[in-house]
């Protein structure tokens, strides 16, 4: 058994994520990625098929110029192609061309593979995989080999996979790389199969590559790792082919954090976080809120006993602290929160309430009465804030609704809409008319056009975003709208909701709350 801890982490986001459906990385994109993944300190980049297009064959021609502390890029390619050499197979010469220190070589271990796709002998895959390795490492490279398939070969001819393991160990791989490529392998499998390679390789590293097309590639490598495997293929995200690859968000702290494993120093763990939305960002993927660790929703605390508890002790609902991986903790109002929930809220405004005031209890059950009505609290927490003020009784309406007219234009020349909007404050008529790509639009540029004359601040808002659910679609055209908006002031971000009937009214409401809860920030000097 293999007693060291150290793991060599692997990173091919830039090759099988780049795989991945909906990901097309630029050049820059790449250069990026290489960078913050080294800082990250993983040992291995695998950066780029340089055989397969221009844009990674100049990929590895500008990633030269860049110093990297703590990896190594890996060029990679497949074994040379059927009945020529290597020296006159241009996937192996363009690796060559890459100029890294290491590459990979992907080979075949099924015999299935052999047969029905490269249409071969079993002889001459083996001396595929021989003559490539030897050639790249008589030119001094560094050589890992990825056996592609070896789980479902070895489960389909054992003598056959081991044997090419065998002849790619001869030849001077540095590495054995135990593929589940079809990601179909379950975690028992992958143990017992690795424990046996391991133990027939002593002193060789071995390392596992997993794809998580039942949903197992984190756990698979993990059993892979527990068998003796101590190199780990992975992408950020988990972004590859078909369902993507481990997950190396969610598998450097399990490996590191729960099973006492050195994957990267301990000090950047606490930067998974930021590394996992950069690069979604980057690959132009919505972040999984839902992401182990990571996600935003990964310390969301909802249910009001959770809440309670979490307040006592942040232990009694949490694995990890967040801030051990760089999350944070959040807590959400909504109509299964309980008193504790909303008490900090409430005495943000009110210091001298407690959970057993009457007024918490009015505030919840109004909370719940307005998410049953269609309100939803969870991200609109200055419509909240305006709630609690009114229920304490410390909110005063900055203005009177007289009326309001939404037009929609017909011919839309410019505009397709026109707002009228008629407000008083403190006895006085204001009457303002405007334009909009829309009657929200209109509607928001009438509305503050009449109120700016009076609250000049409100020229710093504007709407961020603007986002609308229906909630009962089966009522169809009498289906109740649920609006989001979004809105700054430059300084701070806030949102407001409104539910109606009517698109239009419901966004009225939201819109009132957010220019409210902007003057109220003002006169509380928040
Ligand atoms: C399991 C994995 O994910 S391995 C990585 C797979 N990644 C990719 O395929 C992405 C990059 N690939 C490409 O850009 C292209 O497929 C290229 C440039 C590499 C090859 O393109 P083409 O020459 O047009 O071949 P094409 O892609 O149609 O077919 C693949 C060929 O490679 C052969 N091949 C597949 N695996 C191997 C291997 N391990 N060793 C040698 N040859 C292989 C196939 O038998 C087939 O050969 P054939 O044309 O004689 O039938
Ligand atoms: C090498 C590789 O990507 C695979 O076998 O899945």
């Amino acid at each position: 058994m293999v007693d060291n801890k150290e793991i060599i982490i692997y990173d091919s986001t830039l090759r099988d994520g780049a795989q991945a459906g909906g990901i097309s990385y630029t050049l820059e994109d790449k250069l990026k990625i290489v960078d913050r993944l080294d800082k990250f300190g993983v040992k291995f980049i695998e950066a780029g098929n340089p055989g397969s297009n221009v844009k990674d064959q100049e990929f590895f021609a500008r990633v030269k110029k860049m110093k990297l502390k703590n990896a190594k890029l890996i060029a990679f390619g497949s074994t040379r192609r059927v009945g020529i050499s290597v020296k006159d197979d241009p996937n192996i010469q363009s690796l060559i061309a890459a100029d890294t220190e290491a590459v990979a070589i992907f080979g075949k271990s099924w015999d299935f593979h052999v047969k029905e796709v490269l249409k071969t002998t079993e002889d001459e895959n083996l001396q595929m995989i021989y003559d490539t390795i030897k050639y790249l490492k008589s030119l001094g490279k560094y050589v890992v080999f990825d056996a592609e398939h070896f789980f479902d070969g070895y489960k389909n001819n054992k003598k056959y996979a081991l044997e090419t393991l065998k002849v790619a160990n001869e030849a001077g791989a540095d590495s054995l790389d135990l593929c589940d490529t079809n990601g179909g392998t379950f975690p028992m499998d992958i143990y017992n199969i690795t424990k046996e390679v391991v133990e027939m390789f002593p002193g060789t590293l071995i390392g596992i590559h997993c794809h998580n097309d039942t949903g197992m590639a984190v756990a698979n490598s993990i059993m892979a790792v527990l068998a003796g495997a101590r190199q780990v293929q992975g992408t950020i995200n988990g972004y590859g082919e078909r369902c993507g690859n481990a997950d190396l968000i969610t598998l450097i702290p399990n490996l590191q954090l729960k099973l006492g494993f050195k994957c990267v120093p301990d000090e950047n763990i606490k930067h998974l976080t930021s590394l996992s939305r950069y690069v979604a960002e980057i690959a132009n993927m919505i972040p999984n809120e839902r992401a182990p660790y990571v996600g935003a929703y990964a310390f969301t605390h909802k249910a009001g006993m959770h809440i309670d508890a979490v307040k006592k002790n942040p232990a009694s609902f949490e694995h990890i602290d967040p801030e051990i991986v760089g999350n944070t903790r959040r807590i959400v109002l909504s109509e299964v929160a309980g008193r504790s929930t909303v008490l900090d809220k409430i005495r943000e405004i009110d210091p001298t309430v407690t959970k057993d005031s009457p007024i918490t209890k009015e505030i919840i059950d109004e909370l719940k009465r307005l998410e049953n009505e269609g309100y939803q609290f969870e991200s609109a927490e200055a419509s909240f804030e305006m709630l609690i003020r009114k229920k304490l009784g410390l909110y005063q309406p900055f203005f009177t609704l007289k009326e309001f007219k939404v037009l929609i234009n017909e011919p839309a020349v410019e505009y397709s809409s026109s707002a009228i909007v008629k407000i008083a404050v403190d006895g006085v008529t204001a009457i303002t008319a405007a334009e909009g790509d829309g009657p929200v639009h209109a509607l928001d540029s009438a509305l503050r056009k009449a109120l700016e004359k009076f609250y000049p601040e409100l020229k710093e808002v504007h709407l961020v975003d603007y986002k609308v659910r229906v909630l009962n679609a089966e009522t169809a055209t009498a289906a109740k709208v649920r609006v989001l908006i979004e809105s700054t002031d430059g300084k701070d971000t806030w949102t407001t909701v409104g539910v109606s009937t009517d698109i239009v009214n419901a966004s009225w409401i939201a819109l009132v709350d957010s220019l409210e809860y902007k003057l109220c920030k003002e006169k509380v000097g928040k």
